[in-house]
């Protein structure tokens, strides 16, 4: 159900501005800009700082370092340090995920075919079949794999011992892992999200890489606007640029970014058109709530999959909503955002 959910939020939120999540073509545009060291990496200084010593303790030994494990919400840069790791070693990366490896067999091809000091990359890595997470954990520690020759009774299986390498796995959802292969990890990097400081500092380095003029204030409007993630902040700077290039001076400056992010329906605090027919809904027909999920979802005509996934951890995680087992309930913050007074006998939970 929980792998649903996450399907439902890539499809459904890959037609939003404001979503983290991207598709291939986004993805190829977003190569461009991508950090290649560890020293051009914004933010997240705890887990730079402990992966730097990770690596570097391991190129000076002259052996693979331990295992990786990133965690965090999509778009904050694991893939991006998966490629730094690599990078920073020396060696090349091969790239595969999870829900890519259908059996076993795909992984043990993958593993067997890696070379010294290699890093593989496996992105939703919680995603991944038993039989082959069993088999990642032996390749892991013992560098070995298991091929299974003939079937039935008169299967057996001969050792394959591989070359030593660095797994640099990524998830959203570590919770997910089982222990024994959390374990597998000597080294788990948590990424959080990004403040608008940070923000502003990887909009000014895209905007170089792009060859676009961006204004201090510029940047710091499309900071405020980009949910804490780099791969917003990128998109929304995208879109400042078309609408300085097709409609401005090719300037992007504050007033090219307000105009653009206008047209993109994006508004001050990062917010959507769902996001706000949410807010909407529940402070103007609903008198601020509590009220179910699938009444909400009906009053704005999305499905109730598509709130859940789609808006409502957003607004949770920045305070807009809370989800009470009464219903969802609009916070004193919805409705001040909305330019609204909260009514008098606002629930219990929100009265001063
Ligand atoms: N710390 C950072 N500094 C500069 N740019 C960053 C940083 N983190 C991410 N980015 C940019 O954001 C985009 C998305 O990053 P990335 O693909 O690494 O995220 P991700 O966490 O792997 O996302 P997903 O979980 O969807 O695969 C990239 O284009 C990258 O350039």
């Amino acid at each position: 159900m929980a792998e649903l959910a996450r399907d439902e939020e890539r499809d459904l939120g890959t037609e939003r501005l404001v979503t983290a999540s991207a598709d291939d073509v986004e993805r190829a545009a977003e190569a461009a800009l991508r950090p290649r060291r560890l020293d051009e990496f914004v933010g997240q200084h705890v887990v730079r700082e402990q992966l730097s010593l990770v690596l570097e303790a391991a190129t000076s030994r002259g052996a693979p370092p331990d295992h990786v494990l990133l965690s965090g919400p999509p778009g904050l840069g694991k893939t991006t340090l998966a490629m730094i790791v690599a990078a920073e070693l020396g060696s090349s990366l091969r790239v595969t995920s999870g829900p890519a490896i259908q059996h076993a067999g795909d992984l043990a091809a993958v593993l067997s075919s890696l070379e010294e000091g290699e890093v593989l990359f496996l992105d939703e890595i919680h995603r991944l079949a038993r039989p082959a997470e069993e088999l990642l954990y032996v390749a892991m520690e013992d560098f070995r794999v298991d091929v299974v020759v003939g079937k039935g009774a008169g299967a057996s299986a001969i050792p394959l011992a591989l070359p030593p390498f660095t797994v640099v796995g990524a998830t959203t959802r570590a919770g997910l892992l089982p222990a024994p292969l959390r374990d597998r990890f000597g080294f788990t990097g948590h990424l959080d999200y990004y403040s608008s400081s940070e923000l502003e500092k990887v909009l000014h380095r895209s905007a170089r890489l792009l060859d676009v003029p961006l204004a201090a204030d510029a940047a710091a409007e499309i900071a405020r606007r980009s949910r804490g993630t780099p791969r917003i902040a990128n998109r929304l700077l995208r879109r400042v640029r078309d609408w300085a290039q097709v409609r401005g001076d090719g300037r992007l400056d504050l007033a090219a970014a307000r105009a653009a992010l206008e047209v993109y329906e994006v508004d001050p605090i990062g917010l959507d058109r769902l996001d706000r027919a949410v807010l909407d809904a529940l402070c103007r027909r609903f008198g601020g709530g509590p009220v179910g999920l699938g009444t909400l979802a009906m009053t704005v005509g999305e499905e109730a999959e598509t709130v859940e996934t789609v808006a409502e951890p957003y607004l949770v995680r920045e305070g807009y909503v809370a989800r009470t087992p009464r219903g969802r309930v609009a916070t004193p913050a919805a409705w001040s955002h909305l330019g609204l007074e909260p009514p008098a006998d606002q629930p219990a939970l929100f009265r001063a």
